[in-house]
């Protein structure tokens, strides 16, 4: 009995995609084919070591790729963990990768190259084969499982399902192939040259043996791949390309790697690791589902996918391998978390993650642009969560400040162009850089020459609360605490009463009014204490719907201004106006790019105010 199913909506957009193929490569559906089979050998392995129950031949695990030019089909066979009906619905016929949503909505108004790039990122494995294929048909069979089914698709709209008793073990595609279009980049890949070229150009790091069947020579194939475990090879034996596919394979990423990285510990722990940094932020990378870790590997026999426990959440985006010679297979997530291997390898793991970083920045400036504007902001995060090395960390981030209006600093070059008497390093926060490089508190650092790090970034926020110095100086918040910049001049005298009527009259918002050195042509700046919430970071704990305690701020004002020396000599005079103490201090939450509570009662008192002007 036959059944007709209809894909999910996300899965039929991709599709049409695929059919009306943005992808100008249409090689790669051989690659996706191939790295979804050799993961099912690899499951299927690893299921046998955990399950010694499981009745299956895991004696000769392979690919088969077998051409029919007589047909005008390709398949794809493995004798791998296979699919029950349940998950070939889910698999096949929804995509529940996260990122789906917001890549097909960016899709929809991305001119064609563009398009190409965002599918490059996201990958759409199995659904590539519509690039090449109007018709295709997959027969699965669990491994253990007593009966297979039968899916097939023109990939408009619906497949069908069908029980069939005496399916082999695995899964075969069987794809029917469009015409050749050599315009189009469409091969003719019903021919055995063809698709040998794409094996060894995609798949050859495979470690599964993949034979090419011809119908000649049916028996003892050798396997078209040279096999080598990429991570096990020196160096000097692998070629960029080689890596690249490579990549490709671990991380779903159809673009190319921006570097990569070797592990290797002999003595205690064995290991090896062959890991990359991506050129582009995983679509997820912001997701609370995001996927994070390395594959991990024993003894060169795949063990898990996107083992968490060897890589801190803020490197989420490093992708690769890590193949460990002391542990068990039957290991669980769980068991990992307190390894001694698997900690150690952590460790070595983080620390080379940012020596590559720091050692981008000085020798392959470009590069370490790219990764900083892409990863950045998810790699800060670790200044908040690693505290072993958050030194590294910092010297590995660089920063907008007011040295440049477009070449960010890191804090190792800050330091080196700090004046005499300047003795810390300064930054302020908030959300944009010309909200902040526009606030009043900038003034006094402006005039005196010292650098000001512009931060935006919300995680920049939570991180400045914590860290509170680099390399021995401290780091200091210029909307933040009693700023002393060193002047000359005395104290002004004569506006203690001043300061006083105002703390009463504007009691209700601020905790304090005084003088302030931080102004030079404003009359008047918000500040806090030390430890104080910002006003930023006060609105992401709403956002994220908890309510903080009310944070009072402090009113400075500018005893130069003439508005402030003007009020002052009203208020000795008995006659001030409790208006202008609420406009001024309106004015200075204006000025910081903040939302004022009433601005009604702001404006009509405003209003009034120039009216007597007139
Ligand atoms: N040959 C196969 N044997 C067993 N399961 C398979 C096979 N091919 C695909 N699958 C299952 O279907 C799922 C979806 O495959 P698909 O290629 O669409 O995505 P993917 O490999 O998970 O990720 P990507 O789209 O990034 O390649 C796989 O994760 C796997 O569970």
């Amino acid at each position: 009995m036959s059944e007709t199913i209809e894909f999910q909506a996300e899965a039929r957009q991709l599709l049409q995609l695929m059919i009306h193929s943005i992808y100008s490569d249409k090689d790669v559906f051989l690659r996706e084919l191939i790295s979804n089979a050799s993961d099912a050998l690899d499951k299927l392995r690893l299921e046998s070591y955990r399950d010694k129950d499981l009745e299956v031949d895991t004696a000769d695990l392979h690919i088969e790729l077998v051409p029919d030019a007589g047909a005008r089909t390709l398949t794809v066979r493995d004798n791998g963990i296979g699919m029950t009906r349940d998950e070939v619905v889910d698999l096949i016929g929804t995509i529940a990768k996260s990122g789906t949503a917001e890549m097909l909505a960016q899709l929809r108004e991305a001119q064609d190259e563009k398009a190409e790039d965002l599918i490059g990122q996201f990958g759409i494995g199995f659904y590539s084969s519509f690039m090449v294929a109007d018709r295709v048909e997959m027969v699965t069979r669990k491994a253990g499982a007593a009966e297979g089914v039968h899916w097939e698709s023109t990939g408009e709209g619906t497949y069908t399902l069908e029980t069939v008793a005496d399916a082999p073990q695995g899964t075969a595609i069987t794809l029917h192939l469009k015409p050749e279009d050599a315009e189009d980049s469409l091969h003719d890949y019903a021919q055995p040259e063809t698709v040998r070229r794409i094996v060894k150009r995609y798949s050859d790091f495979i470690t599964w043996p993949i034979r090419l069947l011809t119908g000649e020579e049916d028996a003892d194939t050798e396997p078209v791949n040279s096999r080598k475990a990429l991570w096990a090879r020196p160096a000097s034996e692998v070629t960029d390309e080689e890596l690249t596919e490579f990549y490709r394979h671990v991380s779903h990423d159809w673009q190319e790697p921006l570097e990569t990285l070797r592990l290797s510990g002999e003595g205690t722990f064995e290991y090896q690791g062959l890991l990359f940094l991506p050129a582009h932020a995983p679509m997820d990378l912001f997701m609370r589902e995001a996927r994070r870790g390395v594959q991990l590997y024993v003894k060169r026999v795949f063990v898990m996918d996107d083992c968490e426990a060897l890589v801190p959440e803020y490197l989420r985006f490093v992708k690769g391998v890590v193949d460990a010679a002391d542990l068990s297979l039957n290991v669980s997530r769980e068991i990992l978390q307190q390894d001694r291997q698997i900690q150690a390898i952590r460790k070595r793991l983080v620390r080379k993650v940012l020596q590559t970083i720091t050692a981008l920045q000085g020798d392959e400036p470009e590069k370490y642009r790219t990764f900083w504007s892409e990863l950045g902001r998810a790699f800060k995060e670790g200044l908040i969560t690693d505290p072993d090395n958050r030194e590294a960390i910092l010297t590995a981030s660089s920063f907008a400040s007011t040295h440049s209006p477009d070449e960010e600093t890191t804090l190792r070059v800050y330091k080196e162009r700090m004046p005499e008497g300047q003795d810390a390093i300064y930054y302020l926060t908030g959300s944009t850089r010309a909200s902040i490089e526009n606030s009043p508190h900038i003034e006094a650092f402006r005039a005196k020459g010292y650098e000001v790090l512009l931060l935006t970034d919300q995680v920049d926020e939570v991180w400045t609360d914590t860290v509170t110095e680099y390399d021995g100086t401290p780091l200091a918040s210029i909307a933040k605490g009693d700023v002393d910049l060193g002047a000359d001049d005395e104290k002004p005298e004569g506006f203690e009463g001043l300061l006083t009527w105002m703390g009463t009259e504007l009691a209700d918002d601020v905790k304090e009014v005084r003088l302030s050195s931080r102004l030079t042509t404003s009359p008047a700046c918000l500040v806090g204490d030390p430890g104080d919430l910002s006003p930023m970071l006060e609105k992401m704990y709403r956002a994220m719907g908890q309510e903080p305690p009310v944070t009072k701020r402090i009113l400075e004002l500018n005893p130069q201004h003439a508005l402030v020396a003007g009020l002052r000599d009203k208020q000795d005079a008995g006659d001030a106006d409790p208006d202008v103490a609420r406009l001024l201090y309106g004015m200075a939450l204006l000025a910081e790019g903040g939302e004022l509570k009433e601005p009604t009662t702001f404006v009509n008192t405003l209003a009034e105010r120039l009216q007597k002007t007139l």
